[in-house]
């Protein structure tokens, strides 16, 4: 379970609150108005946002006082984080150690991870020689690589065109499902909460509100989420 407990943060004026749970291995869409507080609902569980009070927990441990670092956490942004001086192979390898001294068995991890997202013959390629689509397949294999519980995508896959970001969904839904990983997805187009969280998550004027299933909320939203939904 991925626990807000009455958790709060602060940034400057802007002040969200979050007070539910998560169920282990959920998929839950993230929606609301650009400033809303989407990304700092995913900087509370990140650690990249401080809490000004409450908690947050996962399973039965206490996340709030582990830095960034120690929380069982991976995230995606829409720049991919690639380092564009290292290969693809590289980039990947990243996930199992920043190093980058990968034993045998490693190095064959990194190979099984890009031959899941279809890049092995691209292996040795810097992340300019990729299309969009190809950087977004190395981050998700990074991301399956790393095997991390708790999955945070921010607005991932937002450059994409339809195909390729449906494309990416798939493959998100997939490697979620093997690696078990509970999936938080800040997306702004109501078609990828559809097509890949059945509960979402709305926040709106400062409050996250508690997950609700999905399609009858898109169906029949309420008046502040149907006025930005348009
Ligand atoms: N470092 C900061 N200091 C002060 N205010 C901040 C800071 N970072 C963000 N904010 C404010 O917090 C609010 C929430 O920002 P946040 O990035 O979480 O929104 P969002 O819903 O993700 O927006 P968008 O959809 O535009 O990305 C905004 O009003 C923003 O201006």
């Amino acid at each position: 379970m991925l626990r807000f407990d009455r958790a709060e943060a602060r940034l400057g004026s802007f002040v969200l609150r979050a007070d539910f749970n998560i169920a282990p291995g959920a998929r839950v869409a993230v929606i609301g108005p650009s400033g809303s507080g989407k990304s700092t609902l995913l900087g509370m569980v990140s650690g990249f946002v401080p809490l000004s009070s409450g908690g947050i927990g996962w399973r039965d441990r206490d996340l709030s006082p582990l830095p960034p670092g120690e929380r069982p956490v991976s995230i995606l942004f829409q720049d991919q984080n690639l380092f564009p001086h290292l290969s693809v192979a590289q980039n990947v390898g990243l996930g199992l150690r920043p190093d980058l001294k990968l034993s045998a068995a490693q190095t064959r991890d990194v190979q099984a991870a890009l031959d899941q997202v279809g890049l092995s013959a691209m292996a040795d390629r810097r992340p300019a020689q990729l299309s969009g689509g190809q950087q977004s397949r190395v981050a998700l294999a990074r991301v399956a690589l790393r095997a991390r519980p708790i999955l945070l995508l921010d607005e991932a896959f937002s450059a994409l065109g339809p195909a390729l970001k449906a494309d990416m969904l798939a493959l998100l839904a997939r490697i979620a499902d093997e690696t078990g990983a509970t999936v938080l997805m800040v997306t702004h187009d109501p078609d990828d909460a559809r097509a890949f969280a059945p509960e979402t998550v709305v926040v709106i004027d400062g409050v996250a509100e508690p997950p609700v299933p999905t399609a009858p909320l898109l169906d029949d939203p309420p008046p502040a989420l149907a006025a930005y939904l348009g």
